[in-house]
């Protein structure tokens, strides 16, 4: 905000639905009198506001047009509710004078002309197959009408096929658009990613098979917006799967850098995943349910029953890159000082310079229920703390978790404290956590599929790296509600 636009002060009485309200702008802070007992003040941050513009009336005749009336307006604002779920406000303001009401009207819409981070050509894929197949319905009801009151013009293309996302994305020119949005579960946010990244590395001529080289960094954020079944990548990112959150963290034009993590065979670039890998139960319960996709989100209790009960556990050496420091127990919240410590480039390889030296291979050899690469916390609505409760969305590390081949009780045991609120798998004696920038890991014996961001990936044998926020996605990050914080709050995130 420029200091001009910081400065200007407004105070007029404006009349809202018969009552006489004092509105008051400064600081860019517009505050009115709230609307009902108790007789709290309203504030909205300017940063919240979405759209200001004078009100149009319907006409009484549908053949004759709108007209706009001068004498009032309305702001349209988002407001962070109860459980941390945005919502989408809106206040009619009316006086007498046109000029009051057109001072008000430019001097707001000023400010947010200054906003040029927020998206204003965006390209948005629906995936009508995934979830309960009713994400285009969740577009036109809940995202669309949002995107039209903002201002934001949206393309939209419909999925007709696995990978058509990708394909499209890394092939096709996007220079007319300043970001990508998804409606879809994980599986699609991962074909977002990979085509942005892919596409990148194609401009930039980088070889991606080659495991030693950066990748380059895609200049377009990324909305994600919840449309699947399990939904974990948006959850982790608004800390809640609500759509309307998702949508209004979009056109506040918010970013978060995101870690990714690149998967490779021996030879080549296999994918990139967001949220988490994981090989032996997961994996077999995703190569399980994707051939029962008819039952829709219930596929996956079926397949997990199945599974938990033929589960004899996988041979595996797992080898992990990791820190010397300690496994620090805190959670990623809006404004984590670990991540945003990351944000900056130079910084970034500043500190990573100095941590080559202190990154040391070690490997660990076993018998497994299952192992996982999470990248994120991979906390979803059926699972409150996820499978890494402390892996953070920013700080270039993903958490190696391996659940130790036990009993059947045990495994339910897990299964069961993944759904709960409190406690964390972490706290289970079969349990054994490994913070680390890369893990390669080698099948004994009979193998396993890996579940890539929900999808298969067959080959067993395989190498992860993490991508130090390789991408920006549109968000504010989980806030912390008061029981999370007061249980167990992030040390560096306070
Ligand atoms: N039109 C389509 N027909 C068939 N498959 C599609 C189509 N469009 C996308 N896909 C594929 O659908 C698969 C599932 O999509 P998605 O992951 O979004 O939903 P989900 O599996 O129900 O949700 P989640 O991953 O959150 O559990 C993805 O592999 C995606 O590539």
């Amino acid at each position: 905000m420029t200091d001009d636009t910081q400065q200007s002060v407004l105070l007029t009485t404006f009349t809202s639905k018969k009552k006489r309200y004092k509105v008051f702008f400064h600081q860019g802070k517009i505050i009115w009198d709230n609307e009902r007992p108790p007789s709290a003040q309203i504030t909205v941050p300017i940063e919240n506001v979405i759209a200001v513009e004078h009100n149009v009336l319907q006409p009484k005749h549908p053949l004759d047009d709108p007209t706009v009336d001068f004498n009032s307006f309305i702001i349209h604002y988002a407001e962070r509710g109860p459980k941390k779920v945005w919502k989408y406000c809106s206040i009619l303001f009316c006086h007498t004078d046109q000029l009051q009401v057109s001072s008000w009207v430019k001097t707001l819409q000023n400010h947010l002309q200054t906003f040029t981070h927020r998206p204003k050509n965006l390209l948005m894929f629906v995936n009508p197959f995934g979830g309960k197949r009713n994400a285009m319905r969740v577009y036109e009801k809940h995202a669309k009408p949002l995107f039209a009151i903002a201002g934001v013009d949206v393309t939209v293309t419909v999925s007709q096929r696995k990978d058509q996302i990708k394909d499209l994305i890394s092939n096709h020119n996007l220079d007319m658009f300043d970001s990508v949005a998804c409606v879809g579960g994980d599986g699609t946010v991962s074909e977002v990613f990979n085509g942005l990244v892919i596409r990148e590395c194609r401009l930039k001529d980088v070889d991606i098979d080659d495991r030693s080289v950066e990748l380059p960094r895609p200049s377009l954020p990324v909305g994600v917006i919840p449309g699947g079944s399990t939904d974990t990548i948006a959850y982790c990112l608004h800390g809640t799967s609500d759509v309307t959150t998702a949508v209004l963290h979009i056109i506040l034009g918010d970013c978060l850098g995101l870690d990714l993590v690149s998967v490779y065979n021996e030879n080549r670039f296999l994918r990139l995943y967001a949220s988490v890998s994981s090989y032996g139960y997961l994996g077999d319960v995703i190569y399980h349910s994707d051939k029962h996709r008819w039952m829709g989100p219930k596929r996956y209790d079926y397949s997990g029953f199945r599974k938990i009960i033929a589960n004899r556990g996988y041979q595996g050496e797992i080898s992990v890159l990791f820190e010397r420091s300690e496994l620090s127990q805190s959670k990623c919240y809006e404004n984590c000082v670990l991540c945003i410590g990351k944000d900056d480039t130079e910084t970034a390889s500043a500190s990573d310079i100095k941590l080559e030296e202190e990154l040391v291979w070690k490997t660990i050899t076993g018998k497994y229920f299952m192992v996982s690469g999470a990248n994120i916390s991979c906390a979803c609505a059926r699972s409150p703390n996820g499978i890494a409760p402390y892996s953070h969305i920013g700080d270039g590390n993903l958490h190696v978790v391996l659940v130790h081949h036990t009993s059947l009780i045990n495994n339910i045991r897990l299964l069961l404290r993944l759904v709960k609120k409190s406690g964390t798998i972490e706290d289970l004696p079969f349990i054994e956590v490994h913070k680390g920038r890369e893990f390669s890991f080698r099948s004994i014996d009979k193998a396993s599929r890996w579940n890539c961001d929900g999808e298969v990936q067959v080959e067993p044998d395989i190498h992860a790296k993490v991508r130090c926020q390789l991408l920006k996605v549109f968000g504010k990050g989980n806030p912390s509600s008061v029981d999370e914080s007061s249980t167990r709050c992030c040390g560096f995130c306070k």
